[in-house]
């Protein structure tokens, strides 16, 4: 049985259910549909809510529901290998040029819109895209004065949101409403941010509990430093963004819009988190000015996944700042790793090694597998600066080393991804210890994964439940709990005879 059987069948097997105070959220937004015009669209065929709302996210997520991605073959090693990421600002440097239409009108339908937005901003500014953003795009948006509502961005400020710290979201009323379906969020990251230096108050109990400070590092900026020994598996933040802009916004309203955007949503912040945002690292020259470099140099790019949540399908993509994050500086072999969980809308940093008082703490802004010329590149061309981490500034006879083992892990993934080809386990186990070698703790449980793969198509259960359990220790930290490799991982665990990859390469190999 193949891969791609596999994947989409676990998909519909894996979805995490709504909690029950979110079903009853999303109740209370259905209360308002006699008010509410967007509840009445006429393409909401379902009768309950849960199934209505089910559409709505489909429908904005721009997922058909028919094909949507997320039933594609080898999209489990596909979303192994993709980790979110810094929003290369070098992206938005050169941004669309366009007409613009201030869209502030008090028509009937806009106040109408206002009541239903309520805790949110109540006259937000907005601005209409002015390119189509292609794929991502859910409708074919113009330009013209009839173009969709959907093209309208506005920036939304909820500034008791998270015990007030506050959030300003940049996106359409329509898809505001969809988040505003999430579950009430508090996380510890309002006291924590204070600390990055980026000014507020820091609350002194919280101070001493955190392993980290943050200090000046010579040619990186403000870095974090552990004060603490810290384990490997250890949450080092759980973070909610102060901003989150639309992606569709972000490449389809030009800088100088888009920082007026931003601009209003910062301002709109309470105090100490416009002063957390606003002291964050900004390079100058920025069209759309500071708060829009805020964004450019220190967004991470999430995918808040309501739609996966709610029935299958892709997630919203939208660029987030977290205060206290966004003071990680990047190292090409990382000892922190990180990822987005939409049920809590918060950014999660783990410790993937253990990490001794005084080392600085990093995250990796680029994809990691590759050699270092590549990396240098892209840190280069996307936030202006040459790395100088222990991997990157090896000597010549060890970078060259390095720089081979890359080229060999690449091709052994491509190797033992080919399911009828004729990988062995000794492949994926010389794919881990190339990992261990390269120092990638953050990356390795992609080999684990393969591991326990290879070793079950072998009919060595013992061995591919040992390999599972390593990829889901190292792969919860990594990537959080919906993922489908993490069920398939489980299944194993559970019944190795009875996982798709039971003898896969025995029967491949027609014996
Ligand atoms: C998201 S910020 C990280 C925090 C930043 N150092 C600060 O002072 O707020 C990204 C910027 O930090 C700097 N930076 C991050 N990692 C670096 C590294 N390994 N070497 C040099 N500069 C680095 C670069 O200027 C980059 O554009």
């Amino acid at each position: 049985m193949r891969p791609a059987w596999f994947t989409a069948a676990s998909l519909t097997t894996t979805l995490p259910l709504r909690p029950p105070h979110l079903a009853c959220q999303a109740l209370e937004v259905y209360q308002h549909s006699a008010t509410c015009p967007f509840y009445s669209y006429p393409f909401m065929r379902a009768e309950n809510p849960t199934e209505r709302l089910k559409e709505l996210a489909v429908l904005l997520s721009g997922a058909t529901g028919e094909n949507d991605g997320a039933h594609q073959p080898a999209k489990e090693v596909h979303s192994l290998d993709n980790e979110p990421g810094h929003t290369p600002p070098s992206e938005q440097r050169t941004p669309p040029p366009s007409r613009h239409r201030k869209t502030k009108e008090q028509t009937p339908q806009t106040r109408q819109q206002e009541r239903c937005l309520s805790p949110w901003s109540k006259s937000p500014t907005c601005r209409r895209l002015h390119v189509s953003t292609g794929s991502n795009a859910n409708t074919n948006i113009n330009t013209n004065n009839n173009a969709p509502s959907d093209s309208e961005f506005c920036a939304f400020t909820h500034a008791s949101f998270n015990n007030n710290q506050g959030i300003t979201v940049i996106t359409t009323p329509d898809r505001l409403r969809l988040l505003s379906t999430l579950p009430p969020v508090t996380t510890d990251n309002g006291a924590a941010a204070a600390a990055a230096g980026g000014g507020g108050d820091p609350q002194p109990e919280l101070e001493t509990i955190k392993p980290y400070k943050p200090i000046q590092i010579p040619g990186k900026g403000i870095g974090l430093v552990a004060t603490k020994p810290i384990r490997t598996g250890t949450r080092i933040m759980s973070a909610t963004p102060a901003i989150l802009v639309d992606d569709r916004a972000w490449k389809g309203i030009r800088a100088q819009e888009m920082g007026v955007l931003v601009a209003e949503g910062v301002a709109g912040l309470p105090d100490k988190e416009r002063e957390r945002v606003m002291g964050l690292s900004v390079k100058s020259g920025w069209q759309g000015g500071r708060e829009y470099g805020v964004v450019a140099g220190n967004a991470f790019r999430v995918v808040i996944d309501l739609v996966g949540m709610l029935g299958g399908g892709e997630g919203l993509e939208f660029h987030g700042v977290f205060t206290e994050v966004s003071r990680l500086n990047h190292d090409c072999a990382p000892n922190l790793g990180y990822y987005f969980d939409s049920k809590t809308l918060s950014l999660k940093v783990y410790a993937v090694r253990d990490i001794f008082p005084g080392e600085e703490l990093t995250i990796s802004y680029v994809d990691v597998v590759q050699p270092h010329s590549t990396r240098q590149k892209s840190l280069s061309s996307a936030w202006s600066f040459t790395c100088t981490c222990p991997r990157c500034t090896l000597e010549p006879h060890l970078l060259g080393e390095s720089d081979s083992r890359v080229k060999q892990m690449q091709e052994l993934r491509r190797e033992l991804d080919d399911y009828s080809g004729a990988a062995m386990p000794q492949t994926a186990e010389l794919l881990v210890t190339l990992y261990e070698l390269e120092g990638l703790q953050v990356r390795i449980y992609e080999a684990y994964y393969r591991a326990a793969l290879e070793w079950n198509g072998v009919e060595d259960a013992a061995r591919a439940v040992k390999y599972a359990r390593l990829c889901l220790d190292k792969g919860l930290l990594l990537r959080g709990e919906d993922r489908p490799f993490v069920e398939s991982m489980r299944e194993m665990v559970r019944d190795a005879k009875g996982h798709w990859s039971w003898r896969f390469r025995v029967k491949e190999r027609g014996l």
